[in-house]
């Protein structure tokens, strides 16, 4: 039959002590004890029938002798007497045999046989009877009186031997009995116990649903079978138990991943509105290039970097011509469009790394042009003033040319002379302020006293 049981994994500890080898040595104790009682109480029986077969053995003796005795001791043949006395004292049962021959006219006479190394004791018996002879019919005499004495090392002989067969009779009872007892109990209970031990030390997640069905049992419906009964109900609500938490851990890992899936899915909207918000807070909202924020946090880095490296630093900066006008003429919304295409020709010419292109004010724009002297930002400046004269914006109302123009002014970091940013600004502006004094639509270059 398949019990459905494997063997205890290696690593399981094994019994130490086995129940059934406790049992048989209870049960041999119990068994000797039980021996030893049992001998103590049938000895003591034994005792009383040996003592009776001794005094029956004597009986007899006397039954037997005390016709010839009379007789002998009727006709005075005082060796036949002794021949008789001999006789009996050989009897292994009689410890002494006395007759005492009464006479009319004299003193009794006394004839003894005591067995060697026997001595009188209270506790024997001791049997006495008259002889009698009948030297002829109706007649009865009584020649004299026999006594015989139990012999007490006969009766210790004969009850020891007695003794030893009880004992060992006992012995082999109880021993049997004990193996007898170890073998069903190891049939019926400990072989079962063994193997829900296997089976409970086999048990892992993967072999739950395996049954435990103990091998070839006599009885039905005992505590054995309560015990598997209650092993496979928990291994079944066991593994019930398990699929829940397996079903509940997957639907949290599945919740899991959501989150996770849309906290990332949050946290990148919230990058690139970060981010956003970070070009935004640095561009001009109308033109799209920096705004005056961005440019003074650039224009502070980049005068430190110039003080320190002592690399050239440029900056432009660049005002339309009558943009008021421009206003009064086109409207507002055409100047903002006007602002809109001057900063992009602006940043097309300025598109090395680090030029920062920036809206400063309502039409004046500024550039800052690290690595570039003097001599380059006054090329890049030229440049810009030809690149939005080149747009063509129509500009009527402009008193220097007919479209939109500006002015520039330029100025190149001087340090023992502009010992601030600010003296370097102010500079670039005195350059544009002569610009326009110059009758705009030109690039003059800061040449005197910061
Ligand atoms: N459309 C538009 N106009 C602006 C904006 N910001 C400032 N302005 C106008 O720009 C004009 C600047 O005029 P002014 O400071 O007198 O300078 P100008 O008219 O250009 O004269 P010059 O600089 O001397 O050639 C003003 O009329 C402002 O209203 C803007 O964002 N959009």
């Amino acid at each position: 039959m398949n019990t459905g049981v494997t063997p205890p994994r290696s690593g399981a500890p094994g019994a130490r002590s086995r129940i059934g080898v406790r049992l048989l040595l209870v049960t041999v104790m119990a068994g000797l004890v039980f021996s030893v009682l049992s001998t103590v109480v049938r000895g003591a029986l034994a005792y009383m029938d040996e003592r009776d077969a001794l005094v029956d053995e004597l009986a007899q003796v006397e039954d037997i002798i005390q016709p010839a005795l009379a007789k002998a001791i009727w006709e005075l043949d005082r060796a036949s007497v002794k021949v008789h006395l001999d006789s009996a004292a050989r009897l292994p049962a009689l410890g002494q045999i006395v007759v005492t021959i009464v006479m009319a006219d004299a003193e009794p006479e006394v004839h003894a046989r005591r067995r060697p190394g026997w001595s009188p004791d209270a506790s024997l018996p001791v049997l006495r009877r008259s002889l009698v002879y009948s030297p002829y019919a109706d007649s009865r005499e009584v020649v004299g009186e026999l006594t015989v004495f139990a012999n007490g090392g006969e009766l210790k002989r004969r009850l020891y031997r007695e003794l030893r067969i009880i004992f060992a009779t006992q012995l082999i009872q109880s021993l049997l009995l004990a193996g007898f007892v170890m073998w069903m109990f190891n049939r019926s209970v400990t072989r079962h116990v063994r193997d829900v031990a296997a089976h409970l030390d086999a048990l892992s997640p993967e072999t739950l649903s395996r049954k435990l069905v103990l091998r070839d049992k006599m009885n039905q419906n005992d505590e054995l079978d309560q015990l598997a009964g209650g092993v496979n109900e928990l291994q079944h609500r066991l593994g019930g138990h398990l699929a829940q938490q397996a079903q509940y851990e997957g639907e949290l890992s599945r919740h899991r991943d959501n989150l996770a899936e849309l906290v990332g899915e949050r946290t990148r909207e919230l990058e690139a509105a970060n981010l956003k918000l970070d070009q935004l807070s640095r561009s001009d909202a109308l033109t799209g290039v920096s705004n005056r924020r961005h440019f003074d946090e650039c224009k502070e880095v980049e005068y430190r970097r110039a003080q320190r490296t002592h690399q050239p630093l440029s900056l432009v900066i660049c005002d339309i011509d009558y943009f008021k006008h421009f206003n009064d003429t086109y409207g507002h919304m055409a100047g903002d469009d006007c602002l809109r295409r001057v900063a992009g020709a602006l940043a097309e010419c300025c598109r090395r790394a680090g030029d920062v292109v920036a809206r400063v004010g309502g039409e004046e724009f500024v550039i800052l042009l690290p690595g570039q002297d003097m001599a380059e930002a006054q090329q890049c400046a030229e440049r810009l003033r030809a690149a939005v004269q080149a747009l063509g914006i129509a500009h009527t109302a402009s008193e220097v040319a007919p479209s939109v123009t500006i002015s520039v002014g330029v100025a190149g970091l001087d340090l023992p002379k502009m010992e601030s940013v600010d003296a370097f600004y102010h500079c670039a502006d005195q350059a544009l302020y002569r610009a326009k004094a110059g009758g705009r639509n030109r690039v003059v270059c800061w040449e005197g006293e910061a």
